[in-house]
């Protein structure tokens, strides 16, 4: 008995699917649970190397853990499976949405933890020599409640991550080259691909922004081209309605040469 067993379909990415699964240990009447991305054995590539990515990063309490990976056969396709520890609250982007809902902002003191939370992790990730490219409130998963009906995060989905040593960056030479999603991406990544660092906090400040105001720093409802010139041109607009420490973390966040 002691197998995994794919139960219900968590969602879908760009490299195929995500699964709740489930094994139960006949020994000790006991069960596991995780999380598995699946996808073809002709389309593994950024699954592989996303499996790569967390052995570095294991130990890290606001890092997805991964803890096996394997190939078995669908329907006579081999396909690679990569098991997660399972989320149970979802994603930040579902919470920021049902605070919304609920008409419950979430208090300065919430986000303040949660903002802890995203930089102990994205400071790991950087120090194993990564940067993730990808940081928006989709990628990052909510977990039981900590404290005070807190919640605690972590960094997932590194499909996109990059290798740089300390001090160097990732440079396309091209504009209009950024990697992650580009609601969260820094203006230096559209002008001219630069990837450093510095990416990573910015959409860090983005993300904390959402959690502020339960709305995106960008206004979205426009072209791809009309978001892609506000990026390049201006400057999110700091929410007038949080503290003034609150005010400080956002303006250094989008600092050009803020660090993780
Ligand atoms: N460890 C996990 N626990 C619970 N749910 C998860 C876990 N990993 C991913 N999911 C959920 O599975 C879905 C797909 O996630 P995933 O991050 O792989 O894809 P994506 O970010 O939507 O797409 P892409 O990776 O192509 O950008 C999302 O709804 C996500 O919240």
């Amino acid at each position: 008995m002691d197998k995994w067993m794919k139960l219900f379909l968590l969602g879908a990415g760009s490299y195929g699917n995500v699964y709740y699964a489930v094994k139960f240990h006949s020994s000790s009447l006991s069960a596991e649970v995780a999380a598995v991305k699946c996808s073809d054995y002709h389309r593994t590539n950024s699954l592989e190397l996303e499996a790569k990515i967390l052995t570095t990063l294991k130990g890290c309490p606001n890092v997805i853990q991964s803890f096996e990976s394997s190939v078995s056969m669908a329907n006579g396709i081999p396909t690679y499976n990569l098991f997660l520890e399972y989320a149970c609250g979802g994603s930040l982007h579902d919470l920021i949405i049902n605070s919304k809902k609920g008409m419950m902002k979430m208090s300065e003191l919430e986000v303040g933890f949660y903002a802890y939370q995203l930089l102990n992790g994205i400071q790991h990730v950087h120090k194993k020599g990564w940067i993730h490219c990808d940081i928006k409130p989709a990628n990052i998963l909510v977990f039981d409640n900590e404290r005070g009906g807190m919640h605690k995060l972590k960094l997932a989905d590194f499909g996109l991550s990059l290798r740089v040593d300390d001090g160097m960056a990732y440079m396309t030479g091209r504009p209009l080259s950024n990697r992650g999603t580009l609601l969260y991406a820094p203006q230096e990544s559209l002008t001219c691909g630069y990837h450093s660092k510095a990416y990573d906090i910015w959409s860090i400040g983005c993300t904390v922004a959402e959690m502020m105001t339960g709305s995106r720093v960008w206004n979205s409802r426009g072209t791809k081209e009309y978001l892609e010139w506000q990026i390049m041109n201006k400057y999110p607009v700091i929410p007038s309605i949080v503290s003034e420490n609150a005010k400080d973390f956002l303006h250094r966040n989008s600092r050009e040469d803020s660090q993780g």
